[in-house]
């Protein structure tokens, strides 16, 4: 089975319709106001409409409170939410109960040791997105264009499910896929001519590999 793919840190309705036309499964918005990226809540809603029903639409928070988290589901109305702070799994919990929405919990690895924080997830959360830890001085927990030793995932419990993200592009798409058992790829920096700035021809590119790394897939229906 190919991976999923999330293009993160939309912002454009020509970005957001490239990335569908190329077959993204996943688009992602970022509620990160430090953010490059950082997208108002009723503009993502906009956009959102255009996704809706062909990707799913992720909501990418950092630490959110229940005030963020009322705006962004009232206008947005995401598929999930990513989770890309130091949200406790009580406060996971909590978050799934009140909003009634999947969530992704991102977490930043290093080491083979920052795997098993996800043990205390499992169950709890949907889905995985691990990424690697920021480099010193940045001021973004996640969309910093840096990969982490792949390798590290073979450390992993198999039934986690889980998108690879940190640094992905088009030339590294097929390694992250052969080295790992991500269900899927998310990626946003290796997609921008500036921080923040979808370029078309770079999510073009990035699917024409990603195409090329990917196992042909069984022809559906009859041939009667
Ligand atoms: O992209 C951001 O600015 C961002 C801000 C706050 C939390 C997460 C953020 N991005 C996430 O980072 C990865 C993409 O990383 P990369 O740029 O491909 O290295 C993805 O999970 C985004 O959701």
């Amino acid at each position: 089975m190919n991976p999923d793919i999330k293009i993160c840190g939309l912002k454009t309705p020509e970005a957001v319709d490239r990335a569908l036309e190329r077959g993204a499964t996943h688009i992602g918005f970022i509620f990160f106001e430090k953010s490059p990226r950082y997208i108002e809540p009723d503009l993502a809603g906009q956009l959102a409409q255009r996704a809706r029903g062909k990707a799913k639409i992720v909501a990418v928070t950092v630490n959110p409170t229940n005030d963020d988290l009322d705006e962004i589901m009232s206008l947005v109305k995401p598929d999930m939410l990513q989770l890309h702070g130091n949200e406790s799994p009580e406060r996971v919990l909590t978050i799934k109960a009140v909003y009634n929405v999947a969530v992704m919990k991102a977490m930043s690895v290093r080491t083979a040791d920052d795997l098993k924080r996800v043990e205390s997830y499992i169950g709890i959360a949907d889905r995985f997105l691990f990424d690697a830890k920021p480099p010193a001085g940045s001021e973004l927990p996640g969309g910093n264009g840096v990969p982490f030793d792949w390798s590290l995932m073979t450390w992993l419990d198999d039934r986690v499910d889980y998108m690879l993200s940190g640094g992905v592009n088009k030339d590294n798409v097929a390694q992250a896929m052969a080295s790992t058992k991500a269900t899927g790829i998310d990626l946003s920096s290796a997609l921008e001519s500036a921080p923040g700035v979808k370029d078309l021809n770079k999510i073009d590119q990035f699917f024409d590999a990603f195409a090329e790394a990917c196992v042909p897939q069984p022809a559906t229906g009859s041939r009667e």
